[in-house]
Formats: structure tokens, C-alpha cells, sequence
């Protein structure tokens, strides 16, 4: 067994997660994969890794009163298990934490916050659960937005639908300006670029990814009201040294976050957030 990762299954189901970043690399459910990885990701610790569900913290994206990089470090850190996995009839479940000490110096004196996070992956037979828990574990406040950036596999995008953003207020950061409008469609599809930070999507509205090969999945978010759609396209796709050129065609991101605003944490408490796949 590969130290480096662990393995759980349960049913006909299951889910590979890597320590480095406690990413989630693949979920396959009765022999289907369900997420996308890229052939030219970076599996050995020198680059977060392209596809799964990378972990965005304490910052989504690249913001000005931080000098990290893009998504911050949780996803380029290397985790500890906690128990062994257990199971139970209904489930698998295996838990993951991070604390300073094992953030790369470099990153971590860029942010100096003592924090503590545990996430938890849980695996039925027809769901994958992850789950964040942020502590402040320091004396004063901080701040933080977080992002379940969960890559999907698809066989053409063009065929993709991720529907139940009807009627949500989204940042359209491709366009000129990153202007804000209100999505009108049933379904968000994929004919060019696309990544938009769709905010306030309401916790029960099901957010579903529909046509891409692999089986519908359902996404439901708790205290994750924002939610980003993101695929490259071609150009992006050529000038990501990770990614092939065309694999913008097998993949949407559809990421589960709580980013449009900074959550604060006092001293001694905590936030949890988190996302279950369901298979439709
Ligand atoms: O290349 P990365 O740092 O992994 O970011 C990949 C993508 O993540 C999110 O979806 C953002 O909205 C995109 O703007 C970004 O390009």
C-alpha cells in the first residue's frame, strides 16, 4: 500500500485520497469514475493537484492582503490521517487534519494563524461526503473563505448541464469588468470559456451535473451558499503546463464554497462546511 494515499470502499463504491492536500483523486461508483484527474497532474507533492477535489484555504483565489498563492496552501500541504477508516453498515469514513506545522514554512509565515482543520470523507454506496471543519486555535480573530473545488469527469463538455442555478446573482470573471448578472437558464453549459462565482445559492437548492457520461450527480452543499463553474476551454487548457490541451473537453468544475464574503472566526471557534455527491 502507498503510504501516500488512502483507499476506502464501501458497496460498490469507492475513493482514493491523497495526503498531499487531502485531495480526493478519484470516486467511482459501480466501476464509473467520477472525477476528473488530469494525465499530466503533478502526483508527487510539487504542485496541488490538477483534478479531484482540491481544498481551497484560507483564501479563494488570489486577494490583495495576500501574498499566497492562488486557493492558499491547504491544498499544497501534506495532511495526517487521524484514525483508521471505519465502518460501519451504511458507510466508510476516514478523517484528515492540518495544522501550521505541516504547512510549507514558506506559505505558512505568510499567513500566521493558528488554525486546526479536519476534514472528513465519508463513502456510501451511492455518496461521497467531504466535510471541513475550520478552528480558530489562536487568541485572536481571523478570517478566512474556503472551496470544495471538486473537478467532474466528462466525456465532451459540450454536452454538460449543471442545473438548479436558475435565478442565482453570479460574478462572470471571464468577461471584461467581471460584471455581475443573473443567470435565466435551466442549465449552465459550456460553449467557451467559462468561470463564474454564482453567490448565495440557497443550501437547498440541489445543484446537479447532468450529461457528462459518467452519471448525474447531485451536489448538496452545507454552509456552502456559493458556487463556482469553471472550465478552461482551449487556450487556458495550452497554457496550463499540467493539463493536456484537450482535456477541457472531460472535466467542468463545479466547486462548492463560502467565498463571495470572509468568514471571521473568533478565538476557541469553529465553522464547518461540506458537500455530499450523490449519484442521480
Ligand atoms: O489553476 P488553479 O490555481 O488550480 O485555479 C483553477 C481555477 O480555479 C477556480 O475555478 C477559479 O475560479 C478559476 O479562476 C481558476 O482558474
Amino acid at each position: 500500500s502507498n503510504p501516500a494515499k488512502v483507499l476506502l470502499s464501501h458497496g460498490n463504491a469507492s475513493v482514493e485520497i491523497y495526503l498531499f492536500g487531502a485531495t480526493v483523486t478519484s470516486w467511482k461508483v459501480g466501476g464509473v469514475e467520477k472525477i476528473f484527474l488530469s494525465k499530466k497532474a503533478h502526483l508527487d507533492g510539487s504542485k496541488a493537484i490538477r483534478g479531484g477535489i482540491p481544498l481551497v484555504f484560507p483564501h479563494f483565489g488570489t486577494i490583495p492582503t495576500s501574498t499566497l498563492p492562488q486557493h492558499g496552501f491547504a491544498r499544497v500541504s501534506t495532511w495526517s490521517r487521524l484514525d483508521p477508516p471505519s465502518e460501519t453498515e451504511t458507510a466508510t469514513s476516514v478523517a484528515f487534519t492540518l495544522s501550521p506545522r505541516a504547512v510549507p514554512a514558506a506559505l505558512a509565515a505568510k499567513w500566521p494563524h493558528a488554525f486546526r482543520l479536519t476534514y472528513t470523507v465519508t463513502l456510501t454506496t451511492d455518496t461521497l461526503t467531504t466535510t471541513l471543519k475550520v478552528e480558530n486555535t489562536a487568541d485572536v480573530a481571523w478570517e478566512f473563505t474556503s472551496l470544495l473545488h471538486t473537478y467532474f469527469a466528462t466525456r465532451g463538455v459540450a454536452h454538460v448541464g449543471v442545473k438548479g442555478l436558475e435565478g442565482a446573482s453570479f460574478v462572470d470573471k471571464v468577461a471584461e469588468g467581471a460584471p455581475r448578472a443573473v443567470e435565466s437558464r435551466t442549465a449552465v453549459i459550456v460553449a467557451g470559456e467559462v468561470d463564474r462565482v454564482y453567490e448565495g445559492v440557497d443550501d437547498k437548492a440541489e445543484v446537479t451535473v447532468t450529461g457528462t457520461g459518467h452519471g448525474d450527480v447531485v451536489v448538496h452543499r452545507t454552509n456552502l451558499p456559493d458556487v463556482v463553474v469553471w472550465n478552461p476551454w482551449t487556450d487556458k487548457a495550452k497554457a496550463m503546463a499540467d493539463f493536456g490541451d484537450d482535456e477541457f473537453d472531460n472535466m467542468i468544475c463545479v466547486e462548492a464554497g463560502s467565498v463571495a464574503k470572509f468568514i471571521s472566526l473568533q478565538p476557541g471557534e469553529t465553522w464547518t462546511g461540506g458537500q455530499t455527491l450523490k449519484t442521480a
